[in-house]
């Protein structure tokens, strides 16, 4: 198996409470009448990066979306069980929502940048917190441009539309906007499926530095990119984890025979 980044894992039974970012104990969510998630019990470890694989419509999407609420948009949502970020419930109602959401940033499969400069998007989620000095904007963006791999590029265009910046630039744009917050957790779901190898290449290898900073959760359909830039990997079938382990076992030695039909292709 290719190995681009060194992975050091405890086993996941041995994830302790001081070790873990999110703690999700026997949670299920319904969409309607419909049950998507099923007493779904993981520990993810801090400043890791854990993959969440598995078949379109396992609730893959819905189990990270689920770490920053972002499913209460949708009416007709219902949740059981506790999701723990620093022994909090998130779900509990004294949580303050948008403090949740500044700390646990989220990335989409397709870059969504705002209608606005490339300088604008970045320092979009400071302004709204009410940073307000130059200087202090100036260098969060040239901070967290640099830090997504981006600054070289766009340092002599910050002040033009972000929409004119290539897919992949686009999508480091989005990354460098969630960054600029300090999140604890960044949720990225699909986040290169829309990239080429080489743009996907730049952005694994900024998972393996942020994970120095911060936690990172990644949905991904691309096995050899889970294999290559996970610690540990979930792999979930309608709805329940399957199987949850470091991902160099989880790759090479899978317990259940379903996680080993979809890592050889012979499903999904
Ligand atoms: N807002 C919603 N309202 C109703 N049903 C939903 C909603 N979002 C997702 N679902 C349903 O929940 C199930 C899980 O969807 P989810 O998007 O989490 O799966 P996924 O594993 O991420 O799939 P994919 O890999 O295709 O993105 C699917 O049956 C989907 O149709």
């Amino acid at each position: 198996m290719l190995k681009l980044f060194e992975h050091n894992t405890l086993n996941v039974d041995e994830i302790d409470e001081a070790s873990t970012a999110i703690d999700v104990r026997q949670f299920n969510l319904w969409f309607g009448g419909k049950q998507v998630l099923h007493d779904i019990s993981m520990r993810i470890p801090k400043n890791k990066v854990t993959a969440l694989i598995g078949q379109s419509g396992c609730g893959k999407s819905t189990l990270v979306s689920s770490f920053n609420r972002l499913n209460d948009l949708y009416n007709g949502c219902k949740y059981s069980g506790e999701i723990l970020i620093d022994g909090r419930n998130i779900n509990s109602k004294k949580i303050n929502v948008s403090r949740l959401r500044t700390r646990v940033g989220m990335v989409f499969q397709r870059p969504n940048p705002f209608p606005m400069s490339i300088y604008d998007n970045v320092c979009y989620g400071l302004r709204l917190q009410g940073v307000k000095t130059r200087r202090k904007l100036d260098d969060a963006v040239e901070s967290t441009l640099k830090e997504a791999a981006l600054w070289e590029e766009v340092k002599d265009r910050l002040f033009e539309p972000a929409h004119l910046l290539s897919g992949g630039q686009q999508q480091r744009l989005v990354i460098a906007r969630a960054l600029a917050l300090k999140p604890d957790i960044l949720l990225l779901d699909e986040p290169t499926s829309a990239l080429d190898p080489l743009t996907t290449l730049f952005i694994e290898e900024l998972m393996a530095s942020l994970k120095k900073r911060c936690t990172i959760v990644i949905v991904t359909h691309n096995m050899q990119q889970a294999a290559r830039v996970s610690d540990y990997t979930a792999f979930f079938h309608q709805g329940r984890l399957i199987e949850y382990a470091d991902s160099d076992t989880l790759f090479t030695m899978p317990e259940k025979k379903q996680t080993e039909d979809y890592i050889t292709g012979r499903y999904g």
